[in-house]
């Protein structure tokens, strides 16, 4: 009988209990037992929804107060030792909120992208002082509220060269001065863990090493040599689960070490099994990712099962079935959507539903296809119901892609010439200040968006509304002397979501929330067929706020790489084709836009990065497309209109070239809290257009002064020459309050002024 397990369940709750029993104790408003006691209940909540499906093993240790990295480093005693006396003697939530969130002491972990999900992790940050000293009590507190439940425990961290490959050196730590060298000192914490569990009698460990799944060097192979020689046999059995990626490469080296168990990830490298197949030596065993984790669709039993069942009668009971790899990436039940059309939900299958579909994977290799028959049919005809959907295929829509022209992302000038026309049109001053797009979202602003949404309040009080929001934004920002305007986005629920809910060929669903970092969540679009635009989506809202102020207001669009990479994405299509797609709907906005008066149009693509494919092989390709999407929804806008992008989270220095070849007129990018670093790699790369590196790190409550403001636009323009420069935040204000935004904007426009000021008594 092949056994079945998750990597992982979502944490968050189905109604997102983790989130809001967080932000009561963090608002003060409930103690360290009450959020707990929340987290016991979740946990026993997800356990049992593993049980209910049938699955054998449960997955202890994905459960997370904030973050699942965080978590590990918390369990092995590798919390940063710069936030060693948040709280020494207070409750251990005290330290842990101070590295997430950071306190008044320090600021917060670094926080970034897990792979290319939207999911952020916490940074590891290694150091001199760190110890890894940790006996990880907490989880093995959790194992044992498994197993008093009656449940089959498997145990689930973050294995020892994936935390180091994600992990940074901090400050000058001597002859430890790669993240490698902390090996030797992390191995211990592991192997105590290790040992502690196998005395409570766990059989099975899983440790996580997507970094397989990346470019590793000759020196991290070797390393997981070292590393699983030092864990094997020091209790419990141990499972290397690898994902996002194939690691049929590394079969050989897998063989050679002392595991008991590898998971691969079938749905995104299916190829990779051979690699394994051949010569998996007894009595190890095979975990089949088989199950997307990361997107929503049914899956095709039919055809997992003809698949499976050679390989069932090749390994019997060393194969184990799996989701491809956590299901923290998709929502938590489809029971409570409520307002999708009847093909959609019927095509979809959340965490629970695909518990679900291994259980019945399962019993068809146990007991044959007939006992599972029926489930079969129903996953077929659910998927052959979407397959028929009318908006599926849209003969028209092809017909727009094949007739695209090959100068079909091309502006019509230079962006030399197109810069004097549009400053012709503008008059803008040097330097430039602007922000994101987003200010506030209010409490007031989101009842008022829900008492719209449940018909408490009509459309028209609704405008109405929004339409105070704005006008609201406009005055603050003309008094506080901003020179391009926004309109503040008051009636966007999200910057993808709202776009979602507005496409054809787009839905939204009513509770699909997925994890984005610590309380924080999203609720993806579903893609399920051709896309289009039914209407204007923005210009309503752009030329109200432009109605309101001589000054020039950008137009705020969320771009086609963003919109496919932040929504769950039909799997028939490749996503050049979807890209494209929303890029010729949103050149149909940025025309009319432009033809409503907008004179600046700002087409955000802060997933940009995170669509990159992990493999360096893959990427020219999917960047060529990438590229193109953005610039056929760009060139929707004649050329004295101004083109816009913002992206955030920077670690793009090595696509330069493609950032480069958007040909944006004006880039926004987050450089803050990296103190100009990025910018560095712009002048390097001597990137031609405007940018606007950003001077104010939206991520913090701390209001930055002036002063340091300016010591970073001093270093910006030795970097940029100053007439390609503007003055920004790093991202959008949305998550901040309005003391704050209105005391830090006050302080850009002053810090931008006095430079100018500065630039024009040199040049007199
Ligand atoms: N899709 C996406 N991915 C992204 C980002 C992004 O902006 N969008 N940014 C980065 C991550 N940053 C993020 C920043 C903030 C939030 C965020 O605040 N999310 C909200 C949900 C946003 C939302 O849809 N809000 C709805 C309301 C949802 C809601 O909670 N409604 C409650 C009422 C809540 C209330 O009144 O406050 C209800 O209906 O009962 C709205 O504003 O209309 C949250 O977790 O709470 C998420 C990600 C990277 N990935
Ligand atoms: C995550 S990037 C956010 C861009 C968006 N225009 C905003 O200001 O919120
Ligand atoms: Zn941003």
């Amino acid at each position: 009988m092949s056994l079945t397990h998750t990597l992982g369940f979502p944490r968050i709750g189905a109604r997102r209990e983790l989130k809001f029993a967080l932000e009561r104790y963090w608002r003060g408003e409930s103690d360290a037992a009450e959020l707990r006691a929340v987290g016991r209940s979740l946990r026993r909540t997800h356990w049992q929804a593993q049980r209910e499906a049938g699955l054998d093993l449960v997955a202890v240790g994905d459960f997370a107060w904030y973050d699942q990295v965080l978590q590990t480093l918390d369990w092995l005693g590798g919390l940063p030792t710069r936030f060693a006396d948040a709280g020494a003697d207070a409750d251990p939530f005290v330290r842990l909120f101070a590295c997430a969130r950071g306190n008044a002491a320090q600021p917060a972990m670094e926080l970034t992208k897990w792979f290319d999900t939207n999911y952020h992790y916490l940074v590891p940050e290694l150091s001199a002082e760190l110890r890894f000293d940790g006996e990880a009590v907490e989880l093995l507190d959790w194992v044992c509220e498994a197993q008093a439940l009656g449940l089959h425990a498997k145990p689930v961290l973050i294995g020892p060269l994936t935390l180091l490959r994600l992990a940074k050196v901090r400050g000058d730590s001597g002859a430890l001065a790669q993240p490698l060298d902390w090996l030797p000192r992390l191995l211990p914490a592991y192997r105590r863990v290790l040992r502690a569990l196998g005395e409570l009698g766990v059989d099975w460990v899983q440790l996580d090493e997507p970094a397989l799944a990346l470019d590793l060097d000759a020196d991290w192979l070797a390393a997981y040599r070292e590393a699983y020689a030092a864990l094997a046999g020091h209790g419990p059995r141990l499972l290397l689960a690898s994902y996002f990626g194939g690691i049929g490469e590394h079969a050989a080296l897998l063989r050679e070490l002392p595991i008991d168990g590898v998971h691969l990830d079938l749905v995104r490298a299916p190829g990779q099994l051979d690699g394994f197949l051949a010569d998996w030596p007894q009595p190890r065993v095979l975990s089949a990712g088989i199950i997307d984790g990361r997107n929503i669709w049914r899956a095709d039993l039919e055809t997992l099962l003809a698949h499976l069942s050679p390989l069932h009668a090749a390994l019997g009971e060393r194969l184990w079935l799996a989701p491809s790899c956590s299901l923290l990436h998709v929502p938590v039940d489809l029971a409570h959507e409520n307002t999708l059309p009847a093909a959609l939900q019927g095509a979809l299958a959340f965490a629970v539903q695909k518990l679900g579909e291994l259980t019945t994977l399962a019993r068809g290799l146990r007991d044959g296809r007939e006992a599972v028959s029926a489930a079969l049919l129903e996953a077929s005809a659910g998927r052959a119901a979407l397959a028929g959907l009318p908006n599926r295929r849209h003969p028209l829509v092809e017909q727009r892609l094949a007739e695209l022209d090959a100068d079909a992302g091309e502006r019509a000038l230079p962006f030399a010439e197109r810069a004097q026309r549009q400053q012709a049109v503008l008059g803008l001053p040097l330097l430039p200040t602007t922000t994101i797009g987003s200010f506030p979202q209010t409490a007031a602003l989101r009842a008022a968006r829900r008492d719209y949404r449940e018909q408490r309040i009509g459309h028209l009080e609704y405008l109405e509304r929004m339409r105070a929001e704005i006008r609201e934004v406009i005055t603050r920002q003309e008094a506080l002397g901003l020179d391009v305007l926004v309109h503040g986005e008051p009636e966007r629920n999200d910057m993808v979501e709202y776009f979602g809910e507005l496409l054809g060929g787009v839905a939204t669903s009513a509770n699909g929330w997925v994890q984005s970092y610590g309380s924080r969540c999203v609720k993806p679009p579903l893609i399920y067929g051709d896309v289009y635009r039914r209407e204007a989506m923005t210009v309503g809202w752009s030329r109200y706020a432009q109605s309101l102020s001589e000054r020039p207001v950008k137009g705020m669009l969320t771009g086609p790489v963003t919109l496919w990479k932040w929504s769950f994405c039909r799997d028939d299509r490749d996503s050049a084709t979807v890209m494209t797609q929303l890029a010729l709907a949103l050149r149909e906005e940025v025309a009319e836009l432009e033809a409503a008066g907008i004179r600046i149009v700002q087409i955000d693509e802060p997933a940009f990065r995170e669509g990159l494919p992990l493999r360096a092989a893959a990427r020219a390709d999917w960047l060529a497309a990438a590229v193109l999407a953005f610039r056929i929804a760009a060139a929707g806008a004649g050329p004295a209109t101004q083109i816009h992008t913002h992206m955030c989270y920077s670690e793009f220095n090595e696509i330069l070239p493609a950032i480069a070849a958007l040909d944006a007129d004006v880039i926004t990018i987050e450089t803050a809290r990296s103190d100009m670093e990025l910018l560095e790699a712009f002048h390097d790369f001597h990137y031609p257009n405007a940018i606007g590196p950003g001077v104010y790190d939206i991520h913090s409550p701390r209001v930055p002064g002036s002063a340091a403001m300016l010591r970073l636009l001093r270093r910006a323009v030795e970097l940029i020459p100053a007439e390609r420069l503007w003055v920004n935040p790093d991202c959008g204000l949305k998550t901040r309050d309005w003391p704050e935004v209105d005391a830090a904007l006050a302080q850009m426009v002053e810090a931008a002024r006095t430079l100018r000021t500065e630039l024009a008594s040199v040049a007199a």
